[in-house]
């Protein structure tokens, strides 16, 4: 076995544990700013704590308050409840960095008092900090300050305790630059644990506002950089150990992502960004930012953020809670219909195939073609009279039932009844009764109705169906499928092809929800709503006559009835994000889509429905596309949102545009914007050049292996920083060679790299710390034999199953996409880029140290040592 390593010439990261000690005058003038600090943070969590505590008592008050009165104060009782809830969440999520930063601004400048500034539930005057020390201020001469943190607190006195790092005025904090102070004078981080100030760290903004001092108060601060902004908290930040979920960057959001997360809500919002750009991040962050901005619509709609797995939901499910926001329904677009569970899975190219826009075509064929007219008339035996079904009523009365424009299932009511009274006419001629006595046409219908003959033929003429049973067919008859979608080659169709009774897969539930809305409701879904209700209801007597029984409730004042009547009533009690999930037609105000290149047309189709106001985030990178053939450009795969291409009629517009912005912008060079009214929905695109993730050494490898296999990212970033031995290439003799106890050389070879990385981590943040995953074509097998080592066992078994919680993950490329580690272990990357270039790029840029590449077969380029 041989191993390259290649190491960078660049020092360490400077964590904070990494720089010297300060000594003397400093390191006093260091203890005294923490002090300072320290009584300001406490003020900031006692207001905190008199918050929480009103809010708890509140609840209390509410609860107390029974279930009993009128139905109107039950639901009053029960919003309250809710809102108390939300609250007592929104506080206790914000516990840990409370306060982050400090502003000091310039005394005279109008924005650190304009009115509105610290918004929330501030009152937006800059008032005087709380627990102010006089070697805070020093030579800056009494400039307005502000703290600023999760979410705006004031006192008793209305004064701002915490700047809500979303109110206008707190933009300085993440924006100003010495060519651009916005009125900031000094940037101080703030690094606190459980409540207890840890450092601070400044940045000069404005020196002239200090008359040319380097220093404040005897604190030592450095120059704002040009580039990064607290370039300590975000190094400190982005060395820290893993611990399987995604934290929150609001204490470091850069400026080109703090333009992101605060532009303006309306239309589609495109984030362009390579590996580690932070574009979960400033999606999230844009999430709590909008509700912040537009709280009032967007607290009666909801948002709705789309991510690629349930385990990247998961992943990133703390970090609204920790920014004071909880009402976001978030989903996977398997999981986007309410009731149904895609359980199936299918290969990329089938998935590709299911969403292409195509399909809008196709399913409304095959929706019509449950409209049939017969071809001559159809013989009916009601009561031993017979009747006729004629092709020209059954034409009249469907053109009659679409007229209305309702989805087929809720149209054939009027086709059925408009059938019924010709075939009534029909019965009453035929056996001379009084066709015009609404009464005795009342009894012949019924008796039309009810006969087997009439049902069968009139469901053949327009049958009631489900999405899922309309869909399996199509999937299970290859005729059915050829002969409404022509469009589609032989082998696609039989790619697609499935036996009834499959599972449904993610790609099919966008085709399902397309369905949906041409289907209605059927009787039988109503039906089975209305059955499943009444079975609840039972339940529910059941339950309250046990209650009754056993508490001695009854007495003929409460009756089971009436108790179970209360139980049911708890619709006011759902969060609006519980009724929002629950209802497929719910229209959000805001969409956020993240690894957005994935989704397919027709999954765009289904959200555009959800929000019909087309106000979209749309984060993700072409070059981490999952499958052969990414999309050329957003334009192209946003088609289905209303968006249409730009009529330069060549190059794509991005590429155009990051073509121009490259050039003219340098290292750590900024965005990109383009802003167009295309079609009826204002799209604009950002793109985020800089990686905050992944060692430079690392990522400079995989952009040189996708090019290597044909597709060099066109957008591709910078890391921020490098790591020395962050890239390790082990290459082990053929796959089948035995070494050593029975196993082949490349498990031998995954085996000790595993350990060897385990070990490496165990050292560098203790036994505990960090997350390694090793990243593999065929995951299962390799978790099995890893598992064969009781330490490895140890390290892969994951608490209540969560593969994000153990230490060891082992998983296929496709599932990491959105996470990191510390480590990744990578096996057979040269499989993986040949399957799809872009689960080799997504697969490689996932560490934060060091990626560890094992290979038998032949390596991409930028892999092979050199
Ligand atoms: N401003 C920042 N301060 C601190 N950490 C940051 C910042 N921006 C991004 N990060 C960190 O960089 C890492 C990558 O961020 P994120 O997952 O949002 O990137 P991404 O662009 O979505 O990546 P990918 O497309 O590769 O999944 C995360 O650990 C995130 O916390």
């Amino acid at each position: 076995m041989s191993t390259s390593s290649r190491s960078p010439q660049v020092a360490p990261d400077p964590t904070p544990e990494a720089l010297p000690a300060d000594q003397g005058p400093e390191a006093a003038a260091r203890e005294r700013e923490i002090a300072v600090e320290q009584r300001v943070v406490d003020g900031a969590y006692g207001e905190l704590d008199r918050r929480l505590a009103e809010a708890r008592s509140a609840l209390r008050r509410t609860e107390a308050r029974g279930a009993s009165g009128t139905h109107q104060s039950r639901g009053e009782r029960d919003a309250y409840a809710v809102h108390y809830s939300g609250l007592i969440s929104t506080l206790e999520g914000v516990e840990e960095r409370l306060v982050f930063g400090r502003m000091d601004m310039r005394a005279d400048d109008p924005a650190a008092t304009e009115a509105g500034g610290s918004g929330g539930d501030a009152d937006g005057a800059g008032a005087p900090p709380p627990g102010d020390g006089a070697g805070a201020t020093g030579a800056v001469g009494g400039p307005e300050r502000h703290y600023v943190g999760r979410i705006g607190l004031h006192d008793a006195a209305r004064r701002e305790v915490v700047l809500d790092w979303r109110a206008p005025l707190a933009r300085a904090f993440y924006q100003a630059t010495a060519s651009d102070p916005m009125g900031l004078v000094r940037r101080r981080h703030i690094d606190t644990r459980a409540r207890r100030v840890l450092g601070v760290e400044d940045e000069l903004i404005d020196i002239s506002a200090l008359g040319g001092a380097g220093s404040v108060g005897g604190q030592p601060a450095r120059l704002a950089a040009e580039g990064l902004q607290g370039e300590g908290a975000l190094l400190a930040a982005m060395s820290a150990a893993r611990d399987g979920r995604m934290g929150d960057i609001v204490a470091t959001i850069q400026a080109e992502q703090d333009r992101i997360v605060t532009a303006p809500g309306t239309g589609v919002l495109v984030v362009q960004g390579g590996p580690g750009t932070g574009k979960t991040a400033v999606a999230l962050h844009r999430v709590a930012y909008l509700f912040y901005a537009e709280r009032e619509r967007l607290e009666r709609s909801g948002v709705l953020l789309v991510g690629p797995s349930r385990t990247f939901l998961r992943y990133v499910e703390q970090v609204l809670p920790s920014l004071g926001e909880t009402g976001v329904v978030s989903t996977t677009i398997g999981d986007l219909v309410p009731g149904i569970r895609a359980r199936g899975a299918e290969s990329a190219a089938t998935a590709e195939i299911k969403g292409r826009a195509m399909w809008a075509r196709v399913l409304a064929r095959a929706v019509k073609g449950l409209q049939r007219v017969p071809d001559g008339p159809r013989p009916i035996v009601v009561e031993g009279t017979a009747l006729e079904l004629r092709p020209d009523d059954v034409r009249e009365a469907m053109s009659r039932a679409r007229r209305g424009g309702k989805p087929h299932n809720l149209a054939r009511e009027p086709f059925v009844l408009w059938l019924l009274e010709r075939l009534t006419d029909q019965f009453a001629a035929a056996t001379r009764q009084d066709a015009s006595d609404p009464e005795t046409r009342a009894w012949i219908r019924e008796d039309i109705r009810t006969s087997r003959d009439a049902r069968r033929e009139i469901n053949l003429c327009w049958m009631p169906t489900t999405p899922q049973g309309l869909l399996e067919r199509l999937w299970a008859r290859p005729a059915l499928l050829e002969r409404l979608a022509p469009e589609l080659t032989g082998a696609e169709r039989e790619a697609l092809r499935r036996s009834p009774g499959s599972e449904l897969t993610p790609a099919d539930i966008p085709l399902i929800d397309e369905l949906a809305e041409l289907l209605g409701p059927s009787d039988d879904a109503q039906a089975q709503r209305a059955r499943l209700e009444a079975r609840r209801r039972e339940e529910l007597v059941a339950y309250a006559a046990e209650a009754i029984e056993s508490q001695e409730l009854g007495g003929g004042i409460v009756t089971a009835e009436m108790l179970a009547d209360r139980v049911a009533d708890h619709g006011p009690s759902l969060t609006l994000a519980e009724r929002a999930r629950a209802d497929r037609s719910w229209t959000y105000g805001h969409v956020v889509v993240d690894e957005a290149q994935e989704l397919g047309a027709m999954a765009w189709r289904a959200l555009a429905r959800r929000c019909p106001v087309r106000s979209f985030t749309v984060v993700g990178d072409l070059a981490q596309y999952s499958g052969p053939t990414a999309p050329s450009s957003w334009e192209q795969a946003l088609r289905a949102l209303g968006t249409s291409p730009s009529a330069d009629g060549g190059r794509s517009p991005q590429a155009d545009h990051h073509q121009r912005g490259r050039r003219a912008r340098g290292r750590h060079g900024g965005r990109g914007r383009r802003v167009a009214q295309e079609g009826s929905t204002p799209l604009r695109e950002e793109i985020l050049t800089v990686c905050y993730r992944t060692p430079a050494t690392v990522m400079e490898a995989a952009d040189a292996a996708v090019a290597s296999l044909g597709h060099p990212p066109v957008y591709p970033v910078s890391s921020v920083r490098d790591l020395p031995d962050c890239l390790r290439v082990d290459r082990v003799g053929p796959a089948g060679r035995t070494e050593g106890a029975g196993g082949t050389a490349l498990e031998g070879a995954v085996l000790t790299a595993v350990r060897e990385e385990m070990a490496a981590l165990d050292e560098a943040v203790g036994p505990e710390g960090g997350r390694i995953a090793v990243i593999a074509t065929d995951p299962e097998a390799w978790a099995a034999r890893l598992a064969a080592d009781a330490a490895l066992a140890a390290a892969m078994g994951a608490p209540g199953g969560d593969v994000l919680r153990s230490r060891l993950a082992v998983m296929g490329p496709v599932m990491s996409k959105g996470l990191e580690f510390d480590v990744v272990v990578l096996v057979e990357p040269g499989r993986i880029g040949r399957a799809s270039p872009g689960d080799l790029y997504v697969a490689m840029t996932r560490p934060t140290r060091r990626l560890r590449v094992i290979s038998s077969g032949p390596l991409p380029s930028g892999l092979t040592a050199p």
